[in-house]
């Protein structure tokens, strides 16, 4: 299959778009990036970095940097997404004329729709058309975008119903230092990466209550369990959930000092108010409106997510933190599973 041949559009110049195309131009890649942000992507196009998203990094000098997304699409073999998720329909919206229909579509941002309880596939079947999701592949892993950027070593893992092109996403984001596997489990690593960032903010706000480090491995824990029997009622294959976008976005997410999500619960759990909170973040933490996609999917299905149902409460209904907590533990006694 044809990969160094790839002409790839990145669609969102935040900090994960910014550092997957620059990995993309370092690898060789003809890459253009799109910058919803006219006055960034110039210059971006001029000074050769992102100073919003993702500044001290100086990107690759073939990176085409441009606010025109005619432009970014022309011509493309593969598109990559990364604009948050609640946008994403949007975005499409203004795209789908603009992509060819055996381009591959690839998506690395990580949610579920707020109205629609949809994940990122099932948007581009209903802007793209449904053959859309032969051509799919959802990218997805423990991956700060600062740690890639700097070239530290990086795993991810690329699902697709298509082998072929899960592996010419492999092959045009793979180097030494960022290793991409192949996956035929779309719902499953979706679900993941949108769930993990509701269960990060828990985390968050477990640690910013100073509750220790035997109530936050118990979260990831539990979070796990959460993940995995929703992923099971909506299709997924249980093995995902232990694989990199399964727990290991979810143990890097929950515990990693980078994470926007875990940053937001830290800040609850010490008292500050959402609003406060989001007032002086000017990037995205998609978990904050995923808690009410997740928990409105899992009242849908009837499946039992403890954790995910108190994040939603102290985020959108104002229940005070300790008071969640003291409910979680205060539920029935069951056995574990
Ligand atoms: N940053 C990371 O380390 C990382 C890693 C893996 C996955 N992700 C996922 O990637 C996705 C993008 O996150 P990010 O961290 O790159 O973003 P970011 O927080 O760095 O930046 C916000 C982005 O949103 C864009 N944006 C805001 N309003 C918009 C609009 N109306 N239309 C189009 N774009 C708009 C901005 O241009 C910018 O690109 C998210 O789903 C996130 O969960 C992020
Ligand atoms: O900073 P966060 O919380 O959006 O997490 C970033 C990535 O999803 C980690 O894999």
């Amino acid at each position: 299959m044809k990969s160094n041949g790839e002409r790839i559009a990145v669609i969102g110049g935040g900090s994960w778009g910014t550092a997957l195309a620059d990995v993309l131009a370092r690898n060789g890649r003809d890459t253009t990036l799109w910058i919803f942000e006219q006055d960034l992507a110039a210059e971006m196009a001029a000074n050769r970095i992102n100073t919003l998203y993702l500044p001290g990094f100086n990107l690759h000098p073939a990176l085409q940097c441009t606010s025109n997304l005619s432009e970014a699409l022309a011509d493309r073999t593969m598109i990559l997404l990364v604009t948050p998720v609640q946008v994403m329909r949007t975005v499409l919206s203004q795209a789908a004329e603009l992509i060819g229909h055996d381009t591959v579509i690839v998506n690395a941002s990580k949610g579920i729709e707020l109205k629609t309880l949809l994940p990122v596939s099932r948007i581009c079947a209903e802007m793209l058309g449904e053959e859309s999701l032969n051509r799919y592949v959802a990218l997805s892993g423990p991956t700060f975008a600062r740690e890639v950027a700097a070239g530290l070593p990086s795993l991810i893992v690329a699902a697709s119903r298509n082998e072929k092109c899960a592996q010419r996403v492999q092959s045009a984001f793979s180097n030494p230092t960022f290793r991409a596997y192949t996956n035929n489990d779309v719902t499953g690593v979706e679900l993941g990466g949108a769930v993990k960032n509701v269960i990060a903010i828990a985390a968050g706000i477990c640690d910013g209550l100073g509750f220790g480090h035997n109530a936050r491995a118990a979260l990831i824990t539990r979070g796990l369990a959460e993940m995995n029997r929703l992923g099971v009622a909506m299709g997924a294959q249980p093995g995902t959930f232990a694989g990199l976008a399964g727990m290991g976005d979810l143990v890097l997410t929950c515990t990693g000092d980078l994470s926007r999500n875990r940053t937001v619960g830290f800040k609850l759990g010490q008292g500050m108010r959402l609003a406060e909170i989001l007032a002086e973040m000017h990037m995205v933490a998609e978990g904050v409106k995923t808690a009410e996609s997740v928990y409105q999917l899992s009242r849908s299905l009837g499946v039992e997510m403890p954790i995910v149902e108190k994040a939603f409460q102290i985020l959108h209904e104002d229940k005070p933190a300790r008071e969640a907590v003291t409910e979680l533990m205060a539920r029935d006694l069951k056995a574990e599973g």
